[in-house]
């Protein structure tokens, strides 16, 4: 499905859809604990994949029709060996947090995903599985999906890599507080994408599971088990993005976009409304009511680092193309082990779009001055935040953009499109 998007304004108030990230998280430590309600929930493919995998060990996920909460019966921390192949379709995060919970059932787990997922890397995970005596493989041997896992891992010492993704981390302390031992896990190199890191310790907490820092990483205590009647996901910040962005560029004269459900919680991306401030825009932020407010202004090139909060850099680069100056992304070498290789995409997509842009392995600079952006046919690449961060952009672009893969917003934002046209963009979906 493509999505066509002309040049236009807008305007009005907009509720962020609920975090993809503590959704996860909130339904698997549902699934570690005898059960909760999670409310609030983002129901979309990613999430509905980490409900699949709880159902595979054991638990299940009844929604309610209006999809207000999710009630979850658990596996009260003795993941059963499941009965199939578990299908992570495109989302990491399922396939790294639910890998480690495999490691803990007594058989062999099986999980796969979509071409993308399947050429993402899991090795630094299979590898600290092995070392805490678990079986791990990938099936081609080459570090990627599909995967075994199992063995009942009863826990220990694992030293890996933080600079592929914190997914890993996220992981073994989710599983670590269920086994016998507990698990340290040593850094080996800094950790990129640090603040989802502080994201599971919040949800942990919730949960009443202990897990704290270290020296030199993160340790759990094992034995403990996972207690909540009930958690309440916050607003996502990476899907606020696109319609802060949107306001920030295409705001009608005078007035602004209202974004409902942005509380502040432990979400990295939320630097988003900084960056904005520090190219001019005008962000209000009432935390308590958790709206955030802004208008159209004129944006100026700033340097970004993203090391902490990659799922900014498609909207940071359809910012930079509408910027005055030069937009510097930097420390985004990880961006390229995402759904697809962002910064190539990206510099891509934008160029089609008439900006001028600088590619380099860990930096991409957008080259406000010498970009003129006009409407194009752009690819998708089968990727969410591809797909929002160009829809944005055509909403500035001189006539019409058609942005395809539209149907992918469903991985994050599944109304993005809806959003979008209830404050007033001309857009359409075709088939
Ligand atoms: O743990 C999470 O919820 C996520 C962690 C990040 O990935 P990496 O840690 O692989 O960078 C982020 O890009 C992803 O969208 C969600
Ligand atoms: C990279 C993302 O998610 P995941 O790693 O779960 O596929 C994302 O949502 O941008």
């Amino acid at each position: 499905m493509d999505a066509r998007i002309a040049r236009s304004s807008v305007a009005g108030r907009v509720r962020a859809p609920p975090s993809k990230s503590y959704t996860h998280r909130a339904i698997l430590a549902a699934g570690y604990a005898d059960g909760a309600r999670v409310e609030h929930p983002l129901v979309s493919a990613d999430t509905r994949a980490t409900m699949r995998a709880v159902e595979a060990y054991g638990g299940r996920v009844d929604r309610d029709r209006a999809e207000e909460y999710l009630d979850v019966e658990g596996f009260d921390g003795r993941p059963d060996t499941p009965d199939d192949v578990i299908d992570c379709a495109n989302s990491g995060t399922t396939m790294r947090l639910v890998t480690a919970t495999g490691a803990l059932a007594p058989g062999l787990t099986v999980l796969t995903g979509d071409d993308s997922l399947r050429s993402r890397p899991q090795g630094p995970l299979l590898d600290a599985v092995r070392q805490l005596g678990g079986r791990a493989e990938s099936t081609r041997d080459n570090g990627q999906a599909p995967l075994v896992v199992g063995d009942s891992t009863g826990g220990g010492g694992v030293s890996i890599p933080g600079d592929v993704s914190s997914q890993y981390v996220t992981a073994l302390l989710m599983a670590g507080a269920v086994t016998e031992e507990g698990i340290d896990v040593d850094l080996e190199t800094e950790l990129k994408s640090a603040p989802y890191v502080d994201i599971t310790l919040e949800v942990l907490e919730a949960f009443g599971v202990e897990a704290e820092r270290t020296g030199r990483g993160f340790a759990v205590p094992g034995g403990q088990s996972y207690r909540a009647e009930r958690y309440a996901v916050p607003g996502d910040f990476s899907s606020i993005s696109y319609l802060l962005a949107a306001g920030a560029l295409a705001a009608d004269e005078g007035r602004s976009v209202v974004v409902e459900g942005a509380q502040p919680s432990a979400q990295g991306d939320a630097a988003i409304v900084d960056v904005l401030r520090r190219m001019g825009a005008t962000v209000e932020w009432d935390r308590d009511a958790g709206e955030l407010t802004v208008t159209r202004a004129a944006l100026s090139g700033v340097e970004v680092d993203v090391g902490d909060t990659p799922d900014l850099l498609p909207t940071l680069a359809t910012l930079g193309a509408a910027a005055g100056g030069d937009t510097r992304i930097v420390n985004c070498e990880h961006v390229r082990y995402k759904e697809t290789d962002r910064v190539a995409a990206m510099a891509t997509e934008l160029e089609k779009l008439g900006a001028a842009v600088t590619e380099r392995e860990d930096e991409l600079v957008v080259h406000g001055d010498d970009s003129d952006l006009r409407g194009a046919r752009v690819e998708g690449y089968h990727d969410h935040r591809i797909v929002m961060a160009l829809s944005v952009a055509g909403l500035v672009a001189d006539g019409e953009t058609t942005v395809e893969g539209a149907e992918h917003v469903d991985v994050s934002f599944p109304d993005f499109f809806d959003a979008l046209a209830g404050l007033g963009a001309d857009v359409h979906r075709v088939d």
